[in-house]
């Protein structure tokens, strides 16, 4: 694990000065994401030309085309959902440079790992990465922020240039294969946007001024939930190969305690032990 040299929390990454007017960023994609990601980017000082066929973007970011937003661009960011991955690069192929260097941020990251591998090979450098924010996160202003990294086998440098972007904006890295990270994202980030979309879908009212301190956490897994059109939700569980099965282990672990609770069970042994030391 790799853990770059994190700003102070609360410390911005540099202002724009214009240092970095030669590196364009092409954004593909202007959904919830994108639009936060085009906004650290130019806070940052870089140009980004952004294209996305469906989502309005503003005039002076907009490019008329995949092809225009990646001409001459440094980098080129898949940021559309993750299904529509495949498809997208399959018709940039052509326009892309070996002196490109291509990253998607989708929540998962075997299934985009292999696809970049399979369509951009040895000969397009590309990196997976997963930025573990969002505009809500950015908006209450967390900091640090962090962002997975998975080099690509054939692509040792492009996950070393994309580590230090993400540490340029203000970012630790931490550098994991697909695999793990997918197992990772299973037990967590699967998990919670499948019980914070339970609760939704309950109608639980998180807004009740009489809600206790143990619920406030969860206000955050319901605010992501509720900010979702629906794409992030379906990605997290169906393109993680590992959510299926946490989630039918979460599933069995509720029925069980339902059961105990059911049956009168000792009060003890609903005690979580203490962490061993
Ligand atoms: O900050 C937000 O808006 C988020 O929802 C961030 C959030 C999440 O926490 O679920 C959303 C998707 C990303 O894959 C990682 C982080």
């Amino acid at each position: 694990m790799e853990r770059g040299a994190a700003r102070q929390p609360g410390q911005r990454p540099p202002a724009a000065a214009g240092r970095h007017r030669d590196v364009t960023f092409a954004l593909l994609g202007y959904g919830r994401f994108g639009q936060a990601f085009a906004g650290l980017l130019q806070q940052a000082g870089h140009p980004v030309r952004v294209f996305d066929p469906q989502a309005g973007v503003p005039a002076d970011l907009a490019a008329p085309s995949a092809a225009a937003a990646v001409d001459g661009a440094a980098w080129v960011v898949l940021a559309m959902p993750v299904p529509h991955l495949r498809e997208a690069l399959l018709a940039l192929r052509p326009q892309l440079q070996a002196g490109q260097t291509v990253l998607d941020v989708g929540s998962v990251k075997m299934h985009p790992c292999a696809t970049m591998d399979e369509l951009l090979g040895a000969q397009i450098p590309h990196v997976g990465t997963h930025p573990l924010f969002g505009p809500l996160s950015l908006a209450r202003d967390e900091r640090p922020l962090r962002a997975v990294v998975c080099p690509a086998a054939d692509h040792p440098q492009a996950a070393v240039r994309a580590g230090g972007l993400f540490r340029e904006l203000g970012c630790e890295v931490i550098e994991q294969d697909p695999a793990s990270h997918d197992r990772a994202m299973a037990m967590t980030h699967a998990l919670a946007f499948f019980i914070a979309k339970g609760l939704v879908d309950l109608g639980v009212d998180d807004g009740t001024p009489v809600a206790p301190p143990s619920f406030q956490g969860m206000k955050h897994m319901l605010a992501a939930v509720r900010g979702d059109a629906g794409h992030l939700f379906a990605a997290i569980q169906r393109e993680n190969p590992f959510a299926g099965e946490a989630r039918a282990q979460l599933l069995a672990q509720l029925e069980r305690l339902h059961r105990q609770l059911l049956a009168d069970v000792d009060d003890d042994r609903l005690a979580i032990p203490a962490p061993s030391a």
